[in-house]
């Protein structure tokens, strides 16, 4: 048999050893206390892309790039795999179940989108968000190439223990800066027609605290992170998951 991870752990570790655990990042409390605004949903494109305004406040955006960037970024080498896009930036990912239920039960955010005139957006029952957390950091010349986001499968941790099946139906990015921060460009741009074009793009600009839900999977749109020409981008990205 290989010698992987598993057949690894198996042996106990000497009493001297101190035992490895992954571990999860201490996220930053949400204070103050979330919402601080009212969650209303801003349709961007019918269906597909909508946006929450301050859904985390400036400073607590603060607060969370400072202890961002003590973070272990990956920057992407600039060859992908075949079939998947260019992306250069610098990249952090973990699961982490308990910071996905926090993000989903301690800003507003379940309530919001169990509201009945957006509840029949998000492609069956909403049940919480991809334990599967990226954060990502754009400096001067870093992008994300135009592309897809697929549906994934996932099992999510519930109270009584046992899992909950689950798919991704919609990409979250929440940006923790924009302009007002000194970050020039960036935009995450989409494309409705499946193809690049200056005239058809919808480009939606970094607002600091805004969260942007768009639609992914089979009818996704196609879409890119502009090039970051000044500053820093930053963006926790998750997915909205419904029962399956
Ligand atoms: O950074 C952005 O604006 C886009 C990110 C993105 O497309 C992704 O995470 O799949
Ligand atoms: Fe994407």
């Amino acid at each position: 048999m290989a010698k992987d991870k598993r057949s690894k752990a198996a042996a106990p570790p000497p009493a001297t050893t101190p035992t490895i655990t992954a571990t999860t990042p201490s996220w930053p409390p949400f204070k103050p206390s979330l919402p601080v605004v009212e969650l209303t949903l801003d349709s961007l494109v019918k269906d597909k892309v909508v946006v929450f305004r301050s859904f985390f406040p400036r400073s607590l955006c603060k607060d969370y790039v400072s202890f961002l960037k003590e973070l272990p970024l990956i920057t992407t080498p600039g060859k992908p795999k075949r079939g998947d896009a260019v992306r250069v930036n610098d990249r952090y990912q973990i699961d982490d179940a308990k910071f996905a239920h926090r993000l989903w039960t301690e800003t507003g955010l379940k309530e919001a989108l169990a509201g009945k005139d957006v509840a029949q957006l998000w492609g069956g029952e909403v049940v919480g968000l991809n334990p599967n957390i990226r954060v990502y950091r754009y400096t001067a010349g870093q992008f994300f190439d135009a592309h897809y986001d697929d549906s994934n499968t996932v099992a999510l941790k519930t109270e009584t223990g046992s899992p909950l099946p689950a798919r991704t139906t919609w990409t979250l990015l929440l940006y923790l800066t924009s302009s007002a921060d000194g970050c020039i460009g960036g935009e995450t741009v989409f494309y409705p027609h499946d193809r690049r074009s200056a005239k058809e793009e919808i480009a939606v600009s970094l607002e600091t605290g805004m969260l942007l839900l768009h639609k992914h999977g089979h009818d996704c749109m196609l879409h890119e992170g502009r090039e970051v020409t000044a500053g820093e981008k930053w963006v926790i990205r998750t997915d909205l998951c419904v029962k399956r």
